[in-house]
């Protein structure tokens, strides 16, 4: 075809043009045909030139971009590329764009693997494998004819004018660098699983006001109209970031957590319209951190229509920010700048470009994940930004663990009453690791709280005589502390009635307590003053020893779920020597940085007797600890835990016990008896277990109630009405559950 044979063609219509111009690539793609291709390009540029009139009358236009603003040593960088009416021409929008990725402090494209969202005419895409010499850069566009000039963009800048390659310093040319494809957001990643280093996107934030465009499907013979109002999304392209018409952006966000490298970066363009706050917090709650690289002030571009924004507003408190003019400081709104430039007014808004990169990666990556199978109504309440840097660093990790639970099982678990095997073994590993203590899981038994432990251990006793701390009785039965049974006691008439006595928490006095009263059954906490060495300890240990009494020691107070944590003298003790059969640790988790009403306890002791039959208790008292809970203290262990070296702690030599001969207080013989034949004994090793008994483990948890079970430890500033399940409930059962007439 000659020159003027093809602007023949071009000159009938947009269609004709772009069809002459695909026919062309054609040619340029095979490599016999190519260079013969590449010089009728640059002889169609000289022809025509850049002008307006070229494109108007030839719809199509080809012009040169330049790179750099001053000339370096080989020149200024430039780039010719060529557009056409039905897809987006570069222009404000794309400028600023390109100066905030060149903002961006280090070089960060150079060998990464990087995708372009809306690349329309490829610009800078292959700009980005220019200058900073990627090791991929996929281009990516929604609209077929964007992929297609794209394409001619890439073959016309690598090779020059004569139809030779362009070799680059590392001796490639772009062929080998770039990438088109036709792409809704990442989806062309997704099915050939790229994995990414850098997203960058430049893609529409207003919802196309045309209800036709929200029908049509996009297809390259789509209308040329149709094609280019593509920089306005349409509703079949996504869904709505809340009110604001961030629809795609969020979209956009979502799709590259899934698919982006853990030290991934995103940089997005972002219209101001909707104010920073708005912009920032769509990044900021699905857990990025935000640097703002560039800002600026632009134009409305005219072949925007704006009325989606007002209408937005109709609907919602929310105000746009618009300008008058490019100089304004003083914000307008939607709808009186939509009246302002109906009447021929020059309306201004921001434009910011946003580096953003995920705090925890492969935490937010399996949350996203969770959502994406089935849940993704929940994402809009998602809230992942903190301002605090520990509770992030707490709250995340457990909701991915969270997630991945609800994600892979589809009824919880049945855990022994003991405690979820996991969580007993990391307290025991947190033992072993920062307390040098040689336990195991099976030293350990979860409760639901400290007041649980104790009150289930002083049940078992059935003592007549207790004495404890007087932090620690608040919750005990009050007929408990308020009987005076002792008299009784001590002549050895009463079995079941359980007398506490209340005691100061000092060693001393607590020890006079115990030498005169002789308790079966002691528990108490340890001051803050004794409680660095185990003199305090030892000394309880062996009054109580000494009078065949049990001891339970709490020291909730002292306990810290750090990675240096202070010491206690009573765990020092156990460090060097076992912990005599007749006591045991009781220690009650409530320090946590972000759900201060979760608790949890666990009773260690090293004699098997105790610890079967505190398990059993759990049981016989249906005292089952959520496992919820466990799982949120289970992470902050695992945290502490995972980066450690196993076995990098040798075990101390532990002194053996002194045997002792005094008798101490037995299960009282109610409880032997429903111990013995309650036939609750179960081994958790092996098989998972069915509880045909217990009804609630084995029937699969409704989505529904995974929603609410993840969205309640997701959320963030809940209101009360939003904490009432009833109205839910309802409806699942109504909808749910066939109820006879
Ligand atoms: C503002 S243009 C940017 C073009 C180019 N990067 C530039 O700066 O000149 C936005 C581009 O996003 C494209 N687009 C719209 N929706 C898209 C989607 N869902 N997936 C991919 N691209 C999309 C449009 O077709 C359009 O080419
Ligand atoms: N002209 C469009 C707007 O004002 C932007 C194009 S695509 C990012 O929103």
């Amino acid at each position: 075809m000659t020159l003027e044979e093809f602007l023949k063609q071009c000159q009938q219509s947009g269609d004709a043009a772009y069809a002459a111009f695909k026919s062309l690539l054609e040619k340029l793609e095979d490599p016999k045909t190519r260079t013969e291709a590449r010089v009728f390009l640059s002889d169609l540029q000289s022809r025509v030139g850049s002008s307006d009139d070229c494109f108007h009358k030839y719809y199509f236009r080809i012009q040169d971009i330049y790179l750099d603003r001053y000339e370096g040593y080989q020149g200024r960088k430039k780039l010719t590329m060529m557009v056409i009416p039905s897809i987006f021409m570069p222009e404000d929008w794309s400028f600023t764009f390109y100066e905030g990725l060149n903002r961006h402090p280090d070089s960060i494209f150079k060998e990464k693997t990087v995708a372009e969202l809306g690349c329309g005419n490829g610009w800078i895409t292959i700009a980005i494998a220019e200058k900073w010499l990627p090791a991929k850069v996929y281009g990516l566009d929604i609209n077929p004819r964007a992929v297609k000039v794209s394409c001619i963009n890439l073959y016309m800048n690598a090779f020059d004018e004569k139809g030779q390659p362009i070799y680059d310093a590392e001796k490639k040319t772009l062929l080998d660098r770039v990438e088109f494809h036709e792409s809704d957001l990442l989806s062309y990643c997704r099915e050939h699983d790229i994995k990414l280093e850098r997203i960058v996107g430049c893609i529409p934030q207003i919802l196309n006001p045309n209800p036709e465009a929200m029908s049509k499907m996009i297809t390259e013979n789509a209308s040329e109209e149709f094609l280019h109002s593509l920089s306005n999304y349409c509703a079949l392209q996504g869904f709505l970031e809340g009110q604001f018409g961030l629809g795609l952006i969020a979209r956009a966000v979502e799709e590259g957590i899934a698919v982006i490298k853990p030290t991934g970066i995103m940089i997005f363009n972002m219209g101001g319209r909707p104010g920073q706050g708005v912009c920032r917090r769509l990044f900021e709650r699905r857990g990025f951190r935000v640097t703002r690289l560039w800002q600026t002030k632009v134009l409305q571009a005219g072949d925007t229509d704006i009325s989606a924004l007002v209408e937005i507003e109709k609907n919602s408190p929310h105000c746009f920010d618009f300008f008058m003019g490019l100089s304004g400081d003083q914000p307008i709104c939607a709808r009186t700048a939509w009246a302002y430039g109906k009447a021929g007014g020059r309306i201004s808004h921001g434009l910011s470009v946003y580096s953003c990169q995920l705090h925890q990666p492969n935490q937010v990556k399996v949350i996203f994940e969770f959502l994406r199978s089935g849940f993704q109504e929940i994402s809009s309440s998602l809230d992942l930004s903190f301002e605090d840097d520990l509770v992030a660093d707490e709250k995340i990790p457990f909701l991915a663990y969270l997630s991945s639970v609800l994600k892979e099982n589809s009824c919880f678990p049945y855990e022994p009453p003991a405690g979820c095997k996991r969580f007993r073994n990391l307290i025991a590993g947190f033992m072993k690791t920062y307390h040098h203590i040689p336990l195991t899981a099976d030293n350990v038994v979860v409760f639901p709280s400290r007041t649980v432990a104790i009150e289930n251990a002083l049940r078992l006793f059935s003592p007549n005589l207790a004495i404890v701390d007087e932090h620690l009785t608040r919750n005990l039965p009050r007929k408990w502390l308020t009987s005076l049974a002792i008299e009784t006691a001590e002549n050895g008439l009463s079995d079941d009635v359980v007398t506490v006595i209340e005691a100061p928490r000092q060693s001393d006095l607590m020890i006079e307590l115990i030498k005169r009263l002789k308790p079966q059954v002691v528990v108490t906490g340890i001051a803050h003053f004794e409680a660095v060495t185990s003199s305090a300890f030892v000394q309880l240990l062996d009054a109580t020893g000494e009078i065949g009494s049990r001891l339970f020691l709490d020291i909730s107070d002292h306990f810290e779920l750090s990675s240096l944590p202070g010491t206690i003298g009573v765990l020092k003790y156990l460090s060097g020597t076992p912990l005599p059969s007749h006591a045991a640790i009781v220690c009650g988790l409530v320090k946590n940085q972000v759900y201060s009403d979760l608790e949890v306890a666990f009773v260690i002791s090293e004699e098997e007797a105790i610890l079967k039959a505190l398990s059993k208790t759990v049981e016989i008292l249906e005292g089952n600890t959520s496992l919820i809970s466990q799982y949120y203290y289970g992470c902050i262990f695992h945290e502490l835990l995972s980066f450690q070296l196993t076995d990098r702690h040798p075990n101390l030599e532990r002194r053996s016990e002194k045997s002792k001969s005094v008798e101490v207080i037995r299960f009282t013989t109610s409880a032997i008896s429903v111990l013995s034949n309650a036939e609750l004994s179960i081994s958790d090793e092996g098989y998972p277990l069915v509880r045909m008994d217990v009804d609630q483990w084995f029937l699969p948890v409704p989505s529904l109630v995974k929603a609410a079970i993840f969205e309640s430890f997701a959320r963030q500033n809940m209101t009360e009405s939003e904490i009432d399940v009833t109205p839910c409930i309802k409806q699942f059962c109504s909808d749910r559950i066939w109820v006879p007439n």
